[in-house]
């Protein structure tokens, strides 16, 4: 039983069934605040804190640390950092990220336990825990506000989905498994964005102006009024409405501020009545019928339903569109594009049109995660088809792409963990069927049922490298959450986005109402020894910013190796190799990229080993990533500097490492390292 001086804190609660005692409290419960809080200055009634580890059912080890200052050993190294703090930032990484629950630190349980309300900004350099603190957020924010957020949600939003897969494990393994992890291209129910844009194309499909321009877009596919409209009637009459006409059919529609999609019935019945009355207008039919009769006007617009030239006529003056179709007509027809566009250059629209890839063979559309965005500002302003066969045909295949996912991210998991002997994945079952068998039995859960519904809003929503965020994304997300209960972590020095990304404010800009902010200041990943070495980069990004301080030393500075240009490829290869022939665990990264030509990259690509320890990618695809060794290769550029992202990107490179850093390069290093 639980006594009054000692209180034992685990990942859940645990209560005795049979006495009804608290066996074990739960990480979040406000009794447990103390043991990540207190300090000696501070012990809030605390007098020691231990941390206990186990393996299996063994304790392996009890660290007991005093809070009382008169029992701190004299020549204690050092109050803050606890044995079990050491133990974990050392560990060897494994590809997938933990839980912190035993060693959170006072300042990251300040954010992870502060108020739902509202936007908190995190700000920190790399390897201060903001992925980790945003996590556990999500898991006391769920366990806070249980009831309130298990109806509407906590959305989790990555740059990318080998860092959803990365963090993937962390939640269920606090017994969180009902937030819903996504990226901005996955945002869009039965969108799938494919591929990226290049990164000043996507800042200018980022810009806020875009919203205008779909809006513009939308509008002029509404009733255009540049030339009179004659229809010949099956009943043989031809009947002609003038522009005038037209346009006040137009302005009577805009007043009804509906979406496009569902105000296009009104506009059916509108515009046949107007048909209809311009018919009984005519010389011909007045004497026997009249268009001052509603009953008489309201009998020939319901005839008129079934002539087809006058649907043709409605599908060409409203049609009924989806967001692929309206963007798709912006990126092919230059005329639409200027005229939606106006402020743009000609360089600019040419790159938003050069960005557009036909649907494949198979009529599937290509989308970058640049687009998406759009396609939700467009799904905002279309609204849904309000035929319903064609909406429950759209809502099936909204949730059965979900599903897929959902199943393909199962069996990532299973064949991360089940290999059989040739090191093949062990599961035989295809995401397809797995989707389908989840399909039979629809017992649907928030998560499920907010992935398939493009309406659905968040009781609050975290996004992780949030400095990526263009104001297109953070608008799609402030509809998605207009309470704006909000965490925002992220590192503006890590920002890969074009221009003007320097501070918080031009990220935030006016769409985020207010905001709080939270900064990390300690570095858990990266060796001070390597840390000394981001910091020059650092300094030519900001002269102005501080590295965050590393909690600990391996005594190893980093290797600089310079090899002829034609020697980096196999030198990288050769070293990657030797790191899994040498260790038993742990991984290894090649990062290359910023100065390496695309034609050596892939030549790296494909003269790699495939080994589940080794990782090869850009600084880009490293964001929020870790390893225990990396091999930087080439990050200067031959014959220039490096412009102001490819810094940032170096910065990103340089702060991944948990254990070793080594430089291959060929030429000269970029000014700040080395
Ligand atoms: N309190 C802690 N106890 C143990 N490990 C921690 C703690 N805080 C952070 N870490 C570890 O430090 C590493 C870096 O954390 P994390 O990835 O969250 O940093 P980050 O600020 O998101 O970094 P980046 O900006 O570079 O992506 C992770 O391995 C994480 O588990």
């Amino acid at each position: 039983m639980l006594n009054e001086e000692s209180w034992f804190i685990g990942r859940m609660g645990i209560t005795d069934p049979a006495s009804k005692d608290t066996l074990l409290i739960d990480w979040r419960a406000p009794v447990s605040r103390p043991f990540y809080t207190a300090t000696p200055l501070q012990p809030e009634g605390t007098a020691d804190r231990s941390t206990i580890e186990s393996k299996g059912w063994d304790i392996t080890r009890v660290s007991t640390e005093s809070l009382d200052p008169l029992r701190i050993p004299e020549g204690a190294a050092s109050v803050g950092v606890s044995n079990a703090l050491m133990t974990a930032v050392s560990q060897h990484r494994t590809g997938r990220m933990n839980d912190i629950v035993a060693t959170i630190q006072r300042e990251q349980d300040n954010i992870i336990r502060s108020e739902l309300r509202g936007t908190l900004l995190v700000q920190g350099g790399p390897g201060t825990g903001k992925t980790a603190v945003a996590l556990h957020r999500a898991a006391f924010l769920l366990y806070e506000h249980r009831e309130r957020l298990s109806r509407s949600g906590v959305l989790i939003v990555g740059p990318n989905p080998t860092f959803l897969r990365y963090i993937g494990n962390v939640l269920p393994s606090l017994g969180e498994d009902s937030a819903i992890l996504t990226t901005i291209g996955d945002l869009l129910p039965g969108i799938t964005a494919d591929r990226h844009d290049d990164p000043a194309t996507a800042e200018i499909k980022g810009r806020l102006v875009m919203a205008q321009a779909i809006k513009r877009a939308v509008e002029r596919r509404q009733v255009s009024t540049q030339q009179p409209v004659t229809i010949p009637l099956e009943s043989g009459d031809d009947v002609t409405l003038s522009s005038a006409h037209l346009a006040d059919l137009r302005t009577q529609m805009r007043r009804l501020r509906r979406p496009h999609n569902p105000a296009r019935t009104v506009f059916e019945n509108r515009f046949r009545r107007l048909v209809a009355t311009r018919v009984l207008s005519s010389k011909r039919l007045s004497t026997v019928y009249s268009a001052n009769s509603a009953e008489d006007v309201a009998d020939l617009a319901h005839e008129l339903a079934d002539d087809d030239r006058v649907t043709a006529t409605i599908d060409r003056l409203w049609p009924i569109l989806t967001p692929g179709e309206l963007l798709r007509g912006l990126w092919t027809d230059p005329r639409e594009l200027a005229a939606c566009t106006p402020g743009f250059s000609r360089e600019e629209r040419a790159a938003l049109a050069a960005s557009y890839r036909p649907a494949d063979a198979g009529g599937r559309a290509s989308w970058s995660d640049s687009d998406v965005p759009l396609l939700d500002e467009a799904q905002e302003l279309l609204g849904n088809d309000p035929r319903p066969e064609l909406r429950a045909a759209a809502r099936r295949r909204a949730g059965e792409a979900q599903q897929l996912q959902y199943a393909q991210g199962v069996l990532d998991i299973i064949s991360d963990t089940t290999t059989d002997d040739s090191g093949q994945a062990g599961s035989s079952v295809s995401a397809q069927q797995l989707a389908e068998r989840q399909q039979q039995s629809d017992n649907r859960t928030v998560a499920e049922r907010a992935g398939t519904d493009e309406t659905w809003t968040y009781g609050h929503i975290i996004v992780d490298e949030a400095q990526e965020l263009t104001p297109m994304a953070l608008r799609s997300l402030i509809r998605r959450c207009p309470m704006q209960s909000m965490t925002l972590v992220g590192d503006i020095h890590q920002a890969s986005v074009a221009v003007g990304r320097a501070n918080w404010d031009s990220i935030l800009g006016t769409q985020v109402r207010r905001y709080r902010r939270e900064d990390l200041t300690v570095n858990y990943r990266t060796p001070a020894e390597v840390m000394a070495a981001a910091a020059g980069v650092l300094r030519v990004i900001d002269p102005n910013e501080r590295p965050s301080a590393a909690i600990r030393s391996t005594g190893r500075a980093p290797v600089f190796t310079r090899v002829p240009v034609d020697a980096l490829v196999p030198r990288a290869v050769a070293e990657a190799s030797r790191f899994v022939a040498d260790t038993g665990e742990g991984t290894v990264a090649i990062i290359a990229g910023i100065g390496m030509p695309a034609p050596a990259l892939t030549s790296l690509r494909e003269s790699l080993p495939v080994h589940e320890r080794v990782w090869l990618g850009t600084p880009r695809d490293a964001k929020g990533l870790e390893f225990d060794r990396v091999l930087l290769v080439e990050p200067g550029v031959a014959g220039r500097v490096l412009t102001a992202p490819e810094y940032r990107d170096l910065y990103v490179a340089l702060s991944r490492a948990t254990q070793d850093l080594v430089v291959l390069f060929s030429g000269e290093l970029p000014e700040g390292l080395g």
